[in-house]
């Protein structure tokens, strides 16, 4: 049988993104709780000062401490997965050469703003995380990781009548965001919610691991400007504030949001 040579040899790396206190460690937590039985899993975290995202895991009790390590950014927290993710690649790497073959590697960015997205070159999938304190309209705000992550976690839907925001309609909101992208409204007080997550991240290592699974950078793109065509003059843009800008100008434009 010939053999599949696009399937990869390294575990998964995940990506766990979003604004700061959404509950991407509380996530994080609960993966590891459901999925250490069957996965051979690591973790690591982005702090900008400290290692207190790690030390809440490790304290937690839901993986081997030595499998969870710190990156202290030391700097805006997107710097670190997106514009130079080195100390981010070398912890995971020296993860994998430590425990041997893993199946998943997930790392935590540092809470951030809407425009924060994890590069490719650092993680083979992403998800962003939203969560329902922040208010409803969160998610029509919209931004490279709710339009584009893999998946849009919208979390503490236990919350939800405590701040008074419709659940339903802020995941409906999510799904338009996103024209059909997968969306999961998460709490961890709800075990069927968990099993929706779980099995996301079930099927998505599944397609990776057959090599099915292309890594998308959700953006934001650097400015950058085209051609002046049709004599208008060219102009300079990004494709951080928008899901629906297209180009008219460029007939073929690499990048997830053309
Ligand atoms: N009600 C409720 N609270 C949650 C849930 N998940 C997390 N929290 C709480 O939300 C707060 C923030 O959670 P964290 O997991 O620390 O959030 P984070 O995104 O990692 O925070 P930073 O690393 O500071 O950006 C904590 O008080 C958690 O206990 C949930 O499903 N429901």
């Amino acid at each position: 049988m010939p053999e599949n040579t696009t399937a990869p040899t390294r575990a998964m790396r995940l990506g766990v993104a979003g604004p700061v206190g959404t509950g991407k460690s509380s996530l994080i937590a609960t993966l590891c709780r459901a999925l250490s039985g069957e996965l051979r899993l690591g973790v690591i975290t982005n702090d900008i000062y400290t290692d207190e995202d790690a030390r809440y895991l490790k304290s937690a009790g839901v993986l081997d401490p030595e499998r969870i390590r710190p990156v202290e950014t030391g700097a805006c927290p997107h710097t670190a997965i997106r514009d130079d993710v080195t100390a981010n690649l070398l912890a995971a790497e020296d993860l994998e050469a430590d425990f041997g073959s893993l199946d998943l590697v997930i790392i935590e960015s540092g809470g951030d703003n809407l425009t924060a997205t994890f590069s490719p070159a650092l993680v083979d999938a992403q998800l962003f995380v939203l969560d329902v304190a922040g208010g409803g309209d969160v998610v029509r705000k919209g931004g490279p990781g709710i339009a584009r992550a893999d998946l849009l976690v919208i979390n503490k839907t236990d919350l939800g009548p405590y701040v008074g925001v419709d659940v339903e309609r802020m995941a409906r909101e999510g799904r338009e965001a996103r024209r059909g992208g997968s969306v999961v409204a998460l709490s961890r007080h709800d075990e069927e919610s968990i099993r929706m997550l779980t099995g996301w991240v079930r099927d998505t290592l599944a397609r990776y691991r057959a090599g099915d699974h292309t890594p998308v950078d959700p953006g934001p793109m650097a400015p950058h400007s085209h051609a002046d065509r049709d004599g208008k003059g060219g102009h300079t843009h990004t494709h951080a504030d928008s899901a629906t800008h297209t180009h008219d100008q460029a007939p073929a434009h690499a990048g997830p949001s053309a």
